[in-house]
């Protein structure tokens, strides 16, 4: 029986392993993290992430042929294949501060694998890494093997949240980088054989390490530049009169282009766009690519205008200050059908409201009061670390109020930010909303998820992203 490890048991590592386990009867998976929490949370009825689906593909497999433990040395010695799927944050001090990958997890994965290791094995990059880690990570495992021979191998993961299980079950691709060598043919085949067991053969892409490491920036930054692009015209179409979702959609039609990832928002979020191509632009100046780096460079500061831009928007509209009013928050979560809400625009968005002295009353379905206060406490990039390595910081914010329901949240409030696309939103009876609020009564739609017309009859004055503008707002200057 082949056995895996997977150490990182977080939003890559469990669900990944979870669905190898669902499709490979005959692989032993063990799930490994120095997160006591995290493993214990794994083997309860209350996972410790949301993501549709999960819940059974688990209760499948646990206990039978999947195992979560933080015993991570007895399952890494016993393993023949050992995936890490450990953080890598942004560096936020030391050269490349802002902006370089910080290797020191998967440095320690590694070192624990050379250690621990009594057999060869196979060691697969699941982690996002910049390109060439491979080779320092071969240099760690090499001259602290004691003869062991290993295999590296780069498999970027490209599921996205709120749709892993979907994405797990039918990847567009699975993509597999090794050693041009016999060795690393093998250890290539041998991951091939494990995903071709329910991944159509064509769909699985096999290349050079330094190609598939570099193809999982790429794309990224291909993704997060098509959301830079779209939000760069929404600001253009609320000064022409344009409307963002007609212009995205007559744009999507070309087949060259394509429909999808077209939506204009108040900006992309999640743990992985921004830090992505932070490293990126880090790879590139250190390759002497300047231009290159400042190029991609610019779908980051796109993203952090559209937000700035969102929160002029709100403050000029209400009269150029939001101090001491308040302000309903839907959503938080960096996209619907997710709890996470690493680098989601909402952080920045509140920050911003804060700033002007705003109260906020913050509703999400999936997040919670901890979730949120801590997020609005603490230091850029800190939330890329293992939980319990994480600041606990002492204060909150105490403008910011957490409840649990929208209704709730919009009670006398002057105004309405729309952050996250939960379905549930399109749905809330706004007749009722405005009666109980402020007036004038605002809505700012950072997701273009309501029907701005329906809500100007019954009263609203609306700002939906990259729509024609209310006549209220054409009088109110929103420079970012
Ligand atoms: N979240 C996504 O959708 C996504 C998608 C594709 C790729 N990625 C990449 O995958 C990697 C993991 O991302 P994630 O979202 O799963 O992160 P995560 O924070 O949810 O999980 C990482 C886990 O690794 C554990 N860990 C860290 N060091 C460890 C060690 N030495 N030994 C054992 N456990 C250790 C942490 O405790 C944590 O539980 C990152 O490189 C990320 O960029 C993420
Ligand atoms: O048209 C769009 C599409 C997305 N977004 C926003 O972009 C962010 C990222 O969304 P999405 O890509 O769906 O979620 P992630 O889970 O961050 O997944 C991305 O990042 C992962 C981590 O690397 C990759 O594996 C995935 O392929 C890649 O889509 C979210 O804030 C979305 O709201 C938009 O604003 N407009």
């Amino acid at each position: 029986m082949v056995k895996i490890c997977c150490i990182g048991a977080g939003y890559v590592g469990g669900p990944t392993m979870a669905v190898i386990a669902l499709k490979c009867p005959s692989v032993e998976v063990a799930v490994v993290d120095i997160s006591v929490p995290r493993i214990n949370a794994w083997n309860s009825d209350q996972l410790p992430i949301y993501e549709p689906g999960l819940d059974d593909v688990v209760k499948q497999c646990r206990g039978k042929n999947l195992f979560f433990s933080t015993d991570v040395e007895k399952h890494v010695r016993e393993a023949d294949i050992v995936f890490v799927s450990v953080n890598t944050p942004t560096k936020t001090r030391g050269l490349g501060a802002g902006k370089a990958a910080d290797l020191t997890y998967w440095e320690s994965a590694a070192r624990m694998i050379a250690d621990v290791s009594v057999s060869d094995k196979i060691v697969v990059e699941k982690s996002t890494v910049p390109v060439k880690t491979a080779e320092a990570i071969e240099k760690i495992l090499t001259h602290n093997s004691k003869g062991i021979k290993f295999q590296i191998l780069s498999n970027p993961e490209f599921l996205a949240e709120g749709t892993a299980i979907e994405d797990l079950f039918m990847p567009d691709r699975v993509l597999i980088g090794g050693r041009e060598t016999p060795e690393g043919f093998a250890a290539v085949k041998a991951l091939k054989d494990v995903y071709a067991q329910w991944v159509p053969e064509e769909r699985i892409l096999t290349t050079n390490l330094w190609s598939a490491e570099l193809s999982k920036l790429a794309a990224n930054a291909f993704l997060a530049q098509r959301i830079s692009s779209v939000n760069a015209m929404s600001a253009l179409c609320e000064a022409t009169g344009a409307n963002v979702s007609e212009v995205s959609y007559a744009v999507g039609k070309d087949s060259r282009i394509g429909p999808k990832f077209l939506n204009s928002s108040v900006g992309f979020g999640g743990s992985c766009f921004q830090k992505d191509i932070l490293n990126l632009v880090y790879i590139c100046e250190c390759n002497g690519l300047p231009e290159v780096a400042e190029y991609w460079k610019q779908v980051i500061k796109i993203n952090d205008y559209q937000k700035t831009r969102f929160v002029n928007r709100i403050v000029s509209s209400m009269f150029n200050t939001v101090s001491n009013k308040k302000i309903a928050v839907l959503g938080f979560a960096f996209k619907k059908d997710t709890g996470d809400t690493r680098e989601t625009p909402a952080i920045d968005v509140c920050k911003g409201l804060l700033g002007d002295k705003a109260r906020l009353s913050i509703y999400d379905p999936q997040v919670t009061e901890e979730q949120i206060q801590r997020d609005l406490t603490m230091n850029k990039f800190d939330w890329d670390h293992p939980l319990h390595l994480q600041p606990m910081s002492p204060t909150t914010v105490k403008q910011v109020s957490v409840v649990w329901d929208a209704y709730e949240a919009t009670k006398d409030a002057h105004g309405i930010c729309i952050l996250t696309e939960w379905d549930e939103f399109k749905k809330l009876d706004f007749e009722k909303i405005f009666e109980n609020m402020q007036k004038p009564a605002f809505v700012f739609d950072g997701r273009n998820v309501v029907d701005a017309e329906k809500l100007r009859k019954i009263g609203f004055i609306v700002y939906s992203i990259g729509k024609p503008l209310d006549q209220w707002l054409k009088d109110m200057p929103a420079l970012a």
